[in-house]
């Protein structure tokens, strides 16, 4: 929509919960207003964590087109837009009408109440210069209901939501995404304006022609909005609503968040390492998390990796020019949940990074490459070792173990065990060395084990097999991990 010079810029805010796909949608009009000649927009993006990997994410989109008109934008971090830094919304939204931009849009954080933001937008100082065009609110259909269930943020988002937009729909059946529908008019019986999406598409239009501005009084705050107490002086000033303070308020909601960020200069990691943390270590109360990270076996290369809704857990090359030097390399990782133990999470990360001891070989002797090779198997936290006794006998089996249980993968043990066997059969060069499996009575795929048998193997190194081991662990985890699969909670 062309604006006039001196009217007042229109304003969008885009919110939804903790991981629905708010960057992608942006990122997707940013892609597509780069390809177009559209109107300059400045981009407020607010993160709840002190690093903001969004910000990171949409700047990496904005090449800029003719000098000037590049889209401007601005981080808000560490803090909710709506409360904690709300000082910041307005300092930032004058900064972006300073570079004459023809449309505002707001990324809120996911546990934002843009009712306050409203209110922000209503100010005296601001009001002129700025109207609020509408409030798009973005879902994740896969994770809507639970997510509406727990949280009084996701809730009061939709019931103020002008459009609503079921993302992540290639993660529903069509009867799923009525019943999202449905689950929505729940909680928002007004809602008229559901648009399906995928990986954030949406019409242009959505954002840049949305005309709701609210008049005083009415619209998007709503008698049903769970009101926060801590603000409703504030609001009650402008907007002539009834408080219905529910527990948790929104308050009370980003107080039992905890986020852990974690930054590290020029970091790479070792990929074998990161991967046993993501087997065993990753916290599991953590309902969200992302950022960027580089390993040392793949140089100039840097991954995005991101962790949402039902632990849906995507890692993608993100592969960038500057991957070989500057902040192009630098770690950046942000968790959120609730009751995260930070100094856990940021020693467990270091544990990740690249260099340290590498375990020797041991002695010659079947049973001492048996022992060593428990060593190596119990070192590495991609394992469990599942029995390892009968050192010093004619070896037949000299370590029973499996690759670890990982609590968000829904991608089945025994199809990763079955994985792991083939490559390393596959790969080794050491006939006599090689893995069979066997499944527990029950066939519970989470007992299903590996079994090495290593004939035979006083003439090999502990070391030569394990490091063949690595190799086809390695292989085998990074075509899962690499692409995107789905981890449900169990
Ligand atoms: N399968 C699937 N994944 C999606 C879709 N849209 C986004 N994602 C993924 O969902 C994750 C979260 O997306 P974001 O756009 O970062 O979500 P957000 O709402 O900005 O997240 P926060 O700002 O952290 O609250 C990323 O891994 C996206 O790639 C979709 O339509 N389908």
């Amino acid at each position: 929509m062309e604006r006039r010079e001196g009217e007042a810029v229109p304003l969008t805010i885009i919110s939804g919960f903790l991981g629905a796909g708010k960057t992608t949608v942006i990122n997707n009009l940013v892609r597509k207003r780069e390809a177009g000649n559209k109107a300059k927009t400045g981009l407020l993006v607010n993160d709840f964590a002190e690093v903001n990997i969004d910000a990171e994410l949409i700047r990496s989109n904005i090449t800029g087109g003719k000098e000037g008109d590049a889209d401007t934008l601005v981080e808000l971090s560490n803090g909710c837009v709506c409360c904690t830094i709300s000082g910041e919304l307005q300092h930032s939204i004058e900064k972006v009408l300073a570079c004459n931009v023809d449309h505002i849009i707001v990324e809120t954080s996911g546990v934002s109440d843009p009712s306050s933001i409203i209110t922000t937008l209503l100010l005296p100082q601001l009001r002129k210069h700025v109207w609020l065009s509408g409030l798009v609110v973005v879902v994740d259909g896969e994770s809507i209901e639970a997510t509406l269930e727990a949280s009084a943020s996701a809730r009061n988002q939709l019931k103020q939501a002008d459009v609503v937009v079921i993302n992540k729909t290639d993660l529903l059946s069509n009867d799923e995404y009525e019943t999202v529908k449905e689950s929505i008019k729940k909680v928002a019986p007004e809602q008229f304006n559901v648009i399906p999406s995928q990986y954030g598409s949406i019409p242009d239009s959505v954002v840049y022609d949305l005309e709701a501005s609210p008049a005083e009084g009415d619209g998007h705050a709503e008698d049903e909005v769970e009101k926060d107490p801590d603000q409703q002086d504030q609001h009650q000033s402008w907007m002539n609503l009834s408080f219905k303070p529910r527990k948790p308020s929104h308050k009370q909601e980003i107080e039992s968040l905890a986020t852990v960020s974690y930054s590290r200069k020029g970091a790479t990691f070792d990929l074998a390492r990161f991967q046993g943390f993501m087997a065993s270590s990753f916290p599991p109360t953590a309902i969200r998390a992302k950022g960027f990270l580089c390993f040392d076996c793949a140089p100039g290369k840097r991954y995005i990796l991101q962790l949402s809704g039902k632990r849906r857990f995507d890692a993608s090359d993100l592969t960038c020019s500057d991957a070989e030097s500057g902040s192009g390399r630098d770690a950046q990782f942000v968790f959120i949940g609730s009751g995260l133990d930070r100094a856990g999470i940021i020693r467990d990360l270091d544990s990740c990074r690249s260099g340290g001891a590498v375990a020797s070989s041991g002695p010659e002797g079947s049973a001492q490459v048996a022992q060593d090779l428990c060593t190596f198997i119990k070192n590495d936290l991609r394992f469990e070792v599942v029995e390892a006794s009968d050192f010093g006998i004619a070896i037949e089996t000299i370590v029973l173990f499996r690759l670890r249980h990982t609590r968000w993968h829904s991608m089945s043990l025994s199809d990763m065990n079955r994985s792991l066997l083939s490559t390393f059969n596959s790969t080794s060069n050491e006939t006599r060395v090689f893995l069979t499996h066997q499944t527990n009575p029950e066939g519970d795929p989470d007992s299903f084990t590996l079994r090495l048998d290593a004939a035979g193997c006083a003439s090999c190194s502990a070391q030569d097999i394990w490091i063949a081991l690595q190799r086809a662990t390695e292989s085998m985890l990074t075509n899962v991990f690499m692409s995107t699969f789905c981890c449900g909670i169990k």
